[in-house]
């Protein structure tokens, strides 16, 4: 049995009063259980987020790391910092991490080793562009980006991470994957997990991002290999946010 996972990600949006609005609504939450929730707020409103936060069961996330531990690298966070915060989880290789700040396949290995080596939970982020799925390369793309940043990973480093399959054609443009085309990319990913490892596989949890909200999140989770959201513009409202997460039971 696999914990669903709805992980919101605020991007570079939010404010403080945003937050305080998820404490409220979160702090008397009759949520779904198993499950667990994180928020992704940019890195300075972690601190705030770590109070507002702290009657709900939501967890901590961060956007991205720097690989390193510390260094003269202005304007970068490390993992270190980021646990020393409370966070919990943070999302590794997004595609706009992948396409407006180039980072590449060893980028995101780099990234994935240095939060497991502070006790950070990833979510590796992968998928394909409307052009490679037009080109019917859609597998060949995730699992080529899958396989870059896990393959060196040891097989108990595998179990702490979670995977969110984003077609990058579906991301803020209010165009979801249908749970079908959801569903086939994911059992892809699953079946080649458990290539290494068919135990591992079944625990591994793959989130579907990518457009999701209110009214489509109960269909795409109730597909077999989907357990969870990796949620942008419908974690902007607390209430959207909210009612997803009730989706997840
Ligand atoms: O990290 C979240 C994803 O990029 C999905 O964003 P979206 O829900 O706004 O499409």
């Amino acid at each position: 049995m696999r914990t669903p996972l709805i992980a919101g990600n605020w991007k570079m949006n939010g404010s403080a009063e945003l937050l305080e609005a998820f404490g409220r609504l979160f702090a008397d939450a009759q949520l779904p259980t198993p499950l667990e929730i994180v928020l992704h707020p940019p890195f300075p409103y972690l601190e705030a987020a770590s109070r507002s936060l702290a009657s709900t069961p939501i967890k901590l996330g961060a956007q991205t790391l720097n690989p390193l531990h510390s260094g003269a690298h202005t304007g970068e966070v490390s993992g270190r910092m980021l646990k020393e915060f409370g966070v919990s989880y943070v999302l590794i290789g997004h595609s706009e991490r992948r396409q407006l700040y180039r980072e590449r396949d060893e980028d995101v290995y780099d990234r994935l080793l240095a939060a497991l080596s502070v006790g950070l939970q990833p979510i590796l982020c992968v998928g394909e562009t409307l052009e490679e799925r037009d080109a019917g390369r859609t597998m060949e793309v995730v699992l080529r980006q899958v396989s870059r940043a896990m393959a060196p990973l040891e097989p108990q480093q595998r179990t702490q991470l979670a995977i969110a399959y984003e077609p990058v054609w579906a991301i803020g443009t209010g165009r979801t994957a249908t749970p079908e085309q959801a569903q086939a990319v994911m059992a892809g990913i699953r079946d080649y997990q458990a290539g290494y490892n068919s135990e591992l596989a079944q625990q591994l949890r793959l989130l579907y991002g990518g457009s999701m909200n209110a009214s489509n999140a109960a269909e795409l989770l109730a597909q077999p290999d989907i357990d969870g959201g990796l949620v942008g513009g419908a974690s902007l409202k607390a209430e959207d946010f909210y009612a997803i997460c009730q989706s997840a039971g």
